[in-house]
């Protein structure tokens, strides 16, 4: 298997079809809804909270709000008196199942709900696919998540919409220090892997550092990708501002970092100063305007252009020219 990674791959230009790169659809269908980009900022409390998830659901955009130190239930019914989508997060233990059986039990429902924990090829996971889909049939499921074909196949098989491809290779993440396992380092390589076996949409989870870097994953199998750290540091980010040598930063900390659980049990995650580089919605716009350029390099004018394109492996002992996958 080649093993590679968002930064020694480059994607290959085939002749331009487009006048402008206005042209070039940037536009993702992920269950019932289109959303303007194939990106999805993380699920972190640094990341998302009450604003930017409504400003990102009023303006086209996917989300997914984060699960902590919040009454989901109240979270989800304010975005439903909005008229916006309700995008929730789920863990696998007995509280979650009580916010699946309110959402239920008091019409609230939920457009989408993540299930992610850390290790996300799990009969705790298929439990609790097979709880959101008695209660709240309706609703579309992201599981993860995994870092194998045979987790995104399991997970498929159990009832997921959508898989979450991802162990470790965030930038707060320190599982594979921890533990010795997971995608850190080889990413990119990981999701083209899994994207072999999918069936469903692939929600491509961390790692990526660069716009450059969502045309990477696109043509390597995924619907969607993950972000955090690149939407961290924003005025609008939730995460402290902390003033270092006159240099303002936004702290970004893992979700199981000691930061994020108020204890020091199982920890997989740190906590990073990111310095604050503008507005939220400033990059939103840019992302969008660099990946038009994308597809525009891609010879197409959608995304499903970008997974045609060609790729180079740079340096390494599998460096060289790919024609085809
Ligand atoms: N993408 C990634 O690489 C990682 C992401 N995270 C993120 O951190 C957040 C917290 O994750 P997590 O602690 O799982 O969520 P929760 O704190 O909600 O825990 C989920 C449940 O899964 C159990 N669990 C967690 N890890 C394992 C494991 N390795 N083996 C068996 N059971 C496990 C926990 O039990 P117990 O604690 O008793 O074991 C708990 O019952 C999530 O948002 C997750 O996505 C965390 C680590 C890696
Ligand atoms: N191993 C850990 N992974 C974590 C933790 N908190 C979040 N995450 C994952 O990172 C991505 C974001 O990655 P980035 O490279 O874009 O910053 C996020 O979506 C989670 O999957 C953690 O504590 N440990």
């Amino acid at each position: 298997m080649e093993i590679f990674d968002y930064d020694n791959i480059l994607l290959l230009p085939r002749k331009c079809r487009v006048d402008s790169r206005a042209e070039c659809d940037t536009s993702v269908e992920l269950g019932q809804h289109r959303f303007k980009l194939p990106v999805v900022p993380a699920n972190m409390k640094t990341v998302v909270d009450e604003h930017i998830t409504e400003w990102l659901a009023a303006n086209g955009y996917f989300y997914v709000m984060h699960r902590f130190d919040l009454d989901n239930v109240a979270y989800a019914a304010s975005m439903r008196d909005k008229g916006l989508i309700v995008s929730l997060s789920s863990g696998v233990k007995p509280a979650d199942y009580e916010v699946i059986d309110r959402l239920a039990a008091e019409g609230v429902g939920a457009d989408y709900i993540t299930i992610d924990i850390a290790h996300g090829h799990a009969d705790s996971v298929q439990r609790m696919i097979a709880h959101i889909k008695q209660k709240l049939p309706e609703t579309f499921v992201i599981a993860g998540n995994v870092g194998t074909p045979e987790g995104v196949i399991d997970l498929e098989n159990w009832g997921a919409d959508a898989t979450k491809v991802g162990i470790g290779p965030g930038k707060v993440c320190i599982t594979r220090l921890k533990t010795g396992f997971g995608t850190g380092g080889w990413q990119l390589s990981a999701l083209k892997w899994c994207a072999r076996v999918a069936t469903k949409p692939i929600i491509a989870d961390g790692g990526i550092r660069h716009h450059g870097d969502i045309a990477k994953s696109v043509r390597f199998g995924a619907s969607m990708v993950m972000i955090g750290s690149l939407f961290a540091g924003h005025e609008e980010s939730p995460g402290q501002t902390v003033e270092v040598d006159g240099k303002r930063y936004k702290e970004y900390y893992g979700s199981a970092s000691d930061f994020n659980k108020g204890e020091y049990k199982h920890v997989e995650g740190k906590r990073i100063l990111e310095p604050v580089k503008g507005k939220f919605t400033d990059t939103v716009r840019e992302m969008q305007e660099d990946l038009q350029s994308s597809i525009s390099y891609a010879g197409g004018r959608s995304l499903s252009d970008l997974k045609k394109v060609n790729y180079v492996i740079l340096g390494g002992e599998n460096a060289g020219e790919h024609l085809f996958m």
